[in-house]
């Protein structure tokens, strides 16, 4: 569950959230659409910390982050409290970003033998369930230069998913792959999507918005400009922005 408010975020003198809003339920899979440079990869950064907000609120699993007082005064909570927080949830990057030294399964393992303490005994067979859930299991001893990006993107996804978090962030998961290798992605994502992973798909892929998606965010020019369910933003978008990108997309 995510509850953001009002979230500005600047980079220098440019404001690229001017107040955005969205409240996730547990089990939503959402997406969020919109032309280059609307602010949707900066919102998703700053829900998980890897920026910084200037204003707003941001709450996950009932549990703050990040709030604003009535001056306007931006304050987020201790350290310790932030990691904790984030680590509720994973994230996907369009780059893959996974250890290149590291083996498949030593990719899994990393963060929750080292962030979480977790045993190795208690972790391997976990991230060995993983692969095989993502049909990998036969890459576990390779190194990621031997991958494709349709491998390597799932072996992210289930990297992400061996901290065992309750929400899962995808930024722009299959923009950096060959056609050809997106649907293997899509399809890990969807199956997640169907055991309700609480997930939010910031995306181009406007067919995996429209199917699996059940509320489709439309963004542009650092702002939310409809958030509706997916069968009725396509079928009738509301503002003349949404409708101008869909035309563009679709
Ligand atoms: N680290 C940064 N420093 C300065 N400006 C940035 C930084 N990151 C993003 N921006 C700017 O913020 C704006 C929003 O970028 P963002 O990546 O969030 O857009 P987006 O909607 O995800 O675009 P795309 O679909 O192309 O990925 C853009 O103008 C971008 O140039």
């Amino acid at each position: 569950m995510i509850r953001a408010s009002d979230v500005h975020k600047r980079f220098g003198a440019v404001e690229v959230l001017k107040g955005v809003s969205l409240d996730v339920d547990k089990g939503e899979v959402i997406a969020v659409i919109g032309p280059s440079g609307s602010g949707k990869s900066t919102f998703l950064r700053c829900l998980i910390h890897l920026e910084t907000i200037h204003r707003g609120h941001i709450e996950i699993e009932g549990e703050p982050l990040v709030t604003t007082n009535a001056q306007g005064h931006c304050q987020y909570v201790p350290p310790a409290d932030i990691n904790r927080v984030c680590r509720k949830m994973g994230m996907v990057f369009q780059h893959f970003n996974l250890f290149p030294h590291l083996t498949v399964l030593q990719n899994l393992i990393e963060a929750p033998l080292t962030v979480k303490g977790v045993l190795k005994d208690e972790i391997v067979p976990k991230a060995e369930a993983l692969l095989r859930k993502v049909g990998l299991f036969d890459k576990r001893d390779s190194y990621p230069s031997r991958l494709s990006g349709g491998q390597k993107q799932r072996v992210a996804i289930a990297r992400a998913l061996a901290m065992e978090p309750d929400i899962m962030l995808f930024d722009e998961p299959t923009s950096a792959l060959d056609p050809e290798l997106t649907g293997e992605v899509l399809s890990t994502m969807r199956e997640l999507a169907e055991e309700h992973m609480t997930m939010i798909v910031v995306t181009h892929e406007m067919a995996f918005a429209r199917e699996v998606a059940g509320r489709v965010v439309f963004m542009d020019g650092g702002v939310v400009v409809e958030a509706r369910p997916a069968r009725e933003l396509f079928a009738a978008p509301e503002h003349p922005r949404t409708r101008a990108f869909l035309e563009k997309m679709l």
